[in-house]
């Protein structure tokens, strides 16, 4: 979902992994001459945006050594799964209500699907839009080959509320989720 940290969290794994860092929705913005992606979403409309994801995604999808961070809506198109699937998929499962407090501090006017909520009741707004959307949305972000669960992190590490985890703990907990991936792999592939 947008907000779930994918462009923040994925610098810190690209650091990490010693990889390459891209963000689909900023090579979109590049080849639209700069045009912000809410700019994009008031000059075209959503269907030329999602046209351009699916083009950046198939160049994306032949690179390697890079962590791609995506837009939050690029799982609704199963083409793009045909593309996704060249790498390794990861979920950010971030609680909605948690999202909504991120993307209104960072102004939901960034988000275009989110509308320009302000004021008080932002977050309010910002989260019944959010909860309508994840409820297209869940059996997309389901199809990933490794989530991350924000709720599940919080207990298993002993921390009181989600913001307490920072996006070096994430970009931690998603290299320990890709090494069990690969190993699970690896031991499949073995008893096979
Ligand atoms: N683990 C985190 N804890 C707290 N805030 C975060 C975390 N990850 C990202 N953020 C903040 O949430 C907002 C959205 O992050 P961003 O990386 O743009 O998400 P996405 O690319 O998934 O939309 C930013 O303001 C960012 O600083
Ligand atoms: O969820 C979505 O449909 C979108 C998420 C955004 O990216 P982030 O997930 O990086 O915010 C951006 O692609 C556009 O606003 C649409
Ligand atoms: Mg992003």
């Amino acid at each position: 979902m947008m907000g779930s940290g994918k462009t923040t969290v994925g610098k810190l794994l690209a650091e990490a992994l010693e990889y390459e860092f891209l963000d689909s929705d900023k090579l979109i913005e590049d080849a639209a001459g700069g045009m912000t992606v809410a700019q994009f979403f008031k000059e075209q409309d959503e269907e030329k945006f999602r046209n351009a994801e699916t083009e950046v995604l198939v160049k994306l999808s032949s690179t390697g050594r890079s962590v791609v961070a995506t837009g939050g809506g690029i799982v609704v198109r199963p083409l793009n799964w045909t593309y996704l699937r060249q790498g390794l998929t990861i979920w950010l499962n971030v609680p909605l209500d948690a999202l909504a407090e991120r993307v209104v501090a960072a102004g939901t006017h960034t988000r275009p699907l989110l509308g320009d909520s302000q004021g008080d009741a932002a977050v309010v707004k910002a989260l019944e839009k959010l909860k309508a959307i994840y409820k297209f949305r869940a059996p997309s972000y389901a199809k990933a080959d490794v989530a991350v669960c924000f709720q599940e992190l919080v207990v298993r590490l002993g921390y009181e509320h989600v913001r307490d985890l920072s996006p070096m703990v994430i970009a931690f907990q998603m290299l320990e989720e890709i090494n069990k991936f690969y190993k699970m792999k690896k031991n499949g592939a073995a008893a096979a």
